[in-house]
């Protein structure tokens, strides 16, 4: 049987958790493996207070009887982990592949520490292979994927099946296919300018390591320039 790189690098993230934290859950295949070994250490007698990035991870956690609380109850938390869709070498991220990017982005800019899982098809020289979601809201949409348009992206919007895909902030989801994005500081702050833009899954300066499993079993630990 293959190595489960994901799981791997998940696990070796949870070593970074200690008693008495305050531990922000991510979101996505990786955040499931990290939460699974933070489920088992609670077993164990760790002490942490936990706040979810989504509905599916608070589900999760619940169900191994992690204690959680919600964001408003602590404001800020001593690390976060969480997955992404694509890392570069400066620890600028591609995240909201799974949706969850708002609620994501918030937990980990309230992180002391935020440390990225990923396996190694994650990492890459530079962002935009994989399309970027935009959160917007509904109101106006078509508006505002039009002025998402003049960015050089091809946006999407994000179905499920029949429906629109709707996050769990009741918002929409824009898939912005641009292929290569040469400047994410520069893309960030034209994104940030569109009214209807609710958050981008561009995360800057907010990781501060990155944790990549690889295929062959080895780890590598990436350390970032965290701005906080
Ligand atoms: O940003 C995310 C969810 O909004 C996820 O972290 C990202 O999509 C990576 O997911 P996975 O670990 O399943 O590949």
């Amino acid at each position: 049987m293959g190595v489960n790189v994901k799981q791997l690098a998940a696990e070796k993230a949870v070593e970074y958790v200690m008693d008495g934290m305050k531990v922000g859950l991510g979101t996505g295949s990786t955040a499931y493996w990290a939460i699974a070994k933070l489920g088992e250490r609670v077993r164990e007698g760790l002490q942490v207070t936990c706040v979810a990035t989504s509905r599916a991870s608070e589900e999760q956690a619940r169900g191994l009887g992690i204690p959680l609380v919600g964001f408003g109850e602590i404001g800020s938390l001593d690390l976060t982990i969480d997955g992404a869709d694509e890392l570069d070498g400066k620890l600028q991220l591609i995240k909201g592949g799974g949706g969850a990017l708002l609620r994501e982005k918030i937990v980990a800019a309230n992180s002391t520490r935020m440390i990225v899982v990923a396996d190694e098809s994650k990492a890459v020289h530079t962002l935009g292979k994989f399309p970027l979601p935009v959160e917007i809201v509904p109101f106006a949409w078509e508006w505002t994927v039009a002025e998402l348009a003049k960015l050089g992206g091809v946006p999407q919007l994000r179905r499920s099946g029949e429906e629109l895909y709707l996050t769990d902030n009741g918002n929409y989801i824009a898939d912005c296919h641009f292929e290569v994005i040469t400047s994410a500081p520069e893309l960030a702050l034209a994104l940030q300018a569109i009214p209807g833009v609710v958050e981008h899954g561009l995360f800057i300066g907010i990781a501060s390591l990155a944790i990549i499993g690889r295929n062959d079993g080895t780890i590598d630990i990436l350390e970032g320039e965290s701005h906080r």
